[in-house]
């Protein structure tokens, strides 16, 4: 950045003041931003930085020395008995190092001491008094000085006790939260409704506690986890941060999960870790929190006027940016529907750059009213492509244009069709050239036939060259042709045929997988192949035979018999089945035991010698069956490093837990 002199700096310092002003408006009191959080910190961490560098400058009440936002006139203001503070970010390992050593500087040489790493819960804070035991007061942090008094609202959140399971006078601090299925739940009825949805868990939660009435918060699926003691009667013995979370569980509380530990080192193994497994918590987390594990060396670090300086959050890449929709275009998928995808002015989130979001069909449209032209929040979870949030209206300039469904193809023209059941529009042209497109590339993906080499560009150059007609012919490609094609050459013509050629070993379940039945996954191939091991059963079952298949429902087994009463799919598979395709189930197969046969596995943690999907495929393998959440009907949780919360779970319900010495002991030991 080019050096500001001191009238522009001043300038720029006040625009960026106005600006976080209205914002923190926007979020704290209407509960709907207009920005994502990550574009807020920025804004944030410039303004702290021209102050730094500008110091005559700093004040007061710039917005990087204050906490939060004012409380509304609505509620009963209450003056906190300690000022509520924020906490101050990092944004990756080197700004924990940096607090780590400002920590080690401020404490007497010699000191021990260590820290407790806990999750930073995506919802809002909440200060809770109990007198005697019993619930008396519930506030907001507000602007730190002063909360607003939320207690009807708050006495209708089940998971907070209105008697604790001791008679204490304590005031402590937690985080309401909506769990992250119930948050898309919760945002799918508000569209229905023609509400706006919320931007994320956390103004959802500050949105149904901010309401006037208690009955609109009781519907709400609000929770609550604790994780700070503010006051406490005096007699009890708490030394450490450790000891208050002890007797915050044991007055009847749910915490989240924690760690102690004292290098830096490993609590940045430790949050990073974290971003992978977030999505195994029934809570949204955006961040971790790292704290000073000694209250005593707490006062001597003292705070600032926003925040503590014996804590940090460490806050996870953003998901969340606004952009603006350039245009809504139409993609066709394998079986014909028709997908809107927005083209998006090119945001980075998250480390890559993001110019398209899928806006699934022409419902979602309607119900999220997406325009071409809108500004809008996309959000990038994990794998999944991104999607759009929510639109920001405020900023409409009455130039954005609706989006109309086309009612022909815009592949092959034929006409769209929607089923009044089903929300997709779809192309029903066998013959559509862009179905057969997608077909391809499914069959070639890596999870059906795995053929190296053979991406879309390729397929695309083999439809236009009309040397394939369905993925059938492409075992019957000779080499001269496809080295003749458009800049591919012998070496690349070889290494195809030679993929082709390995991918005739995948088994015949993968084959099934490849032939992109609608509604037919991996998982559902390879348990109709189990029952039906060769093409010829497979081709004669009836709808009944095969919905008596576990996990296999009527619609499956209709789409399966659909698929096999239709000439042309035959044909596609006489063309495999000549080229030497797997047509019937091996024997092999049976080799391994099915020593796990009926179990159920819950995973946790990362395991040293195994991905998740290989030791799920072990499992499989020998029976056994992999389910995401620990209940009364597990059998096992198999336990690697950083388990997440399932292993607590487990432990409640009874479950046998193995670590990944005991799953390889006993694998050997047949
Ligand atoms: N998008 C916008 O327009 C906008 C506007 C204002 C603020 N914001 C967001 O809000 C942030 C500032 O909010 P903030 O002051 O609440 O700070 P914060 O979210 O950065 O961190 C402090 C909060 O973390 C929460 N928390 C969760 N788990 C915790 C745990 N285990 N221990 C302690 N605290 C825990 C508490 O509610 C606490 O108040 C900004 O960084 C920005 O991301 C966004
Ligand atoms: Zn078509």
């Amino acid at each position: 950045m080019a050096e500001l002199d001191k009238r522009e700096a001043k300038s720029e310092i006040d625009r960026l003041r106005e600006e976080l002003r209205y914002h923190e408006y926007k979020y704290y009191v209407e509960d709907n931003p207009e920005i994502s959080d990550s574009e807020y910190d920025e804004l944030m961490n410039r303004l702290i930085e021209l102050e730094e560098e500008f110091p005559e400058f700093k004040s007061e009440d710039s917005p990087s020395a204050r906490v939060g936002g004012r409380p509304i006139d609505a509620f009963e203001k209450v003056e906190h008995s300690q000022q509520m503070l924020s906490l101050d970010n990092a944004f990756n390992g080197e700004d924990l190092k940096d607090f780590a050593s400002r920590v080690e500087k401020n404490l007497a040489a010699g000191t021990e001491y260590d820290y407790i790493v806990e999750h930073k819960i995506d919802g809002l804070a909440l200060i809770i008094r109990y007198e005697n035991g019993s619930l008396k007061l519930a506030l907001t942090r507000g602007d730190g000085q002063v909360g607003e008094n939320v207690t009807a609202n708050v006495k209708t959140i089940a998971a907070i006790p209105l008697k604790l399971n001791r008679e204490l006078d304590i005031e402590l601090r937690g985080e309401v939260y909506i769990p992250e299925d119930r948050f898309k739940e919760l945002n799918e009825k508000r569209l229905d409704a023609g509400q706006e949805p919320f931007a994320n868990p956390r103004n959802a939660a500050a949105g149904s506690i901010r309401q006037l009435d208690p009955k609109i918060a009781a519907e709400r699926p609000l929770s609550f986890l604790a994780y700070d003691i503010i006051n406490l009667e005096a007699g009890e013995q708490v030394k450490t941060h450790l000891d208050e979370l002890e007797l915050l569980e044991e007055a009847g509380f749910k915490v989240g999960w924690y760690q102690q530990e004292r290098s830096v080192e490993r609590i940045i193994e430790i949050c990073n870790n974290w971003i992978e497994k977030e999505e195994e918590l029934n809570y949204g987390i955006d961040g971790m929190v790292i704290k000073l594990n000694q209250l005593e060396l707490r006062e001597e670090l003292g705070s600032t006027s926003k925040a503590p300086r014996w804590a940090i959050a460490y806050k996870f890449p953003a998901q969340q940016k606004t952009t603006f929709v350039k245009d809504i275009i139409i993609s066709i998928g394998r079986t014909g529907a028709l997908t809107p995808t927005a083209i998006l002015e090119p945001v980075e989130v998250d480390g890559s750059t993001v110019s398209r979001a899928t806006l699934h069909n022409e419902d979602e449209i309607r119900r999220k009213d997406v325009r071409i032209g809108d500004k809008v929040l996309i959000q990038k979870a994990g794998d999944i492509i991104p999607e759009v949030v929510k639109v920001i209206k405020d900023v409409r300039t009455g130039d954005e244009q609706e989006f109309i469904m086309p009612d022909s193809c815009p592949a092959c023209g034929s006409e769209v069709f929607k089923d009044p059941d089903e929300a997709v529009h779809r192309c029903l042209n066998v013959g559509c050239p862009a179905k057969l497109r997608e077909k391809i590339i499914h069959f070639a993906s890596r999870d059906a036939m795995n053929i190296d080499g053979l991406g879309p560009s390729i397929i695309d150059k083999l439809l236009e060259a009309e040397l394939i007609s369905d993925f059938g012919d492409l075992y019957y490609l000779e080499h001269g042709e496809l080295a003749d094609l458009e800049r591919l050459g012998d070496k690349s013509a070889q290494n195809l045929l030679d993929a082709l050629k390995r991918s005739k070993e995948r088994p015949f379940d993968r084959v099934i997988y490849a032939l992109g039945i609608r509604h037919v996954g991996s998982r559902t191939a390879s348990l109709v192949t189990e029952e039906f091991s060769s093409i010829d059963e497979l081709k004669d079952a009836r709808i009944q035979d095969l919905s008596a298949i576990n996990e296999v429902g009527e619609v499956i087994a209709e789409s399966i018999v659909n698929f096999f009463a239709n000439d042309e799919n035959l044909e596609v598979i006489n063309k495999l089945a000549d080229a030497g395709i797997k047509m019937r189930l091996e024997e092999d197969k049976d080799e391994v035991k099915e020593i796990f046969s009926g179990m159920n596995f819950v995973l946790t943690g990362s395991l040293d010698n195994y991905t998740r999907k290989e030791a799920k495929e072990i499992i499989e393998d020998r029976g056994g069956r992999v389910t995401s959440a620990v209940s009364s009907k597990t059998d096992i949780l198999l336990v690697g490093a950083n388990p997440g919360s399932k292993l607590g779970q487990a432990e409640e319900n009874n479950v046998r837990i193995i670590d990944e010495t005991e799953f390889e002991n006993i694998l050997k030991e047949v």
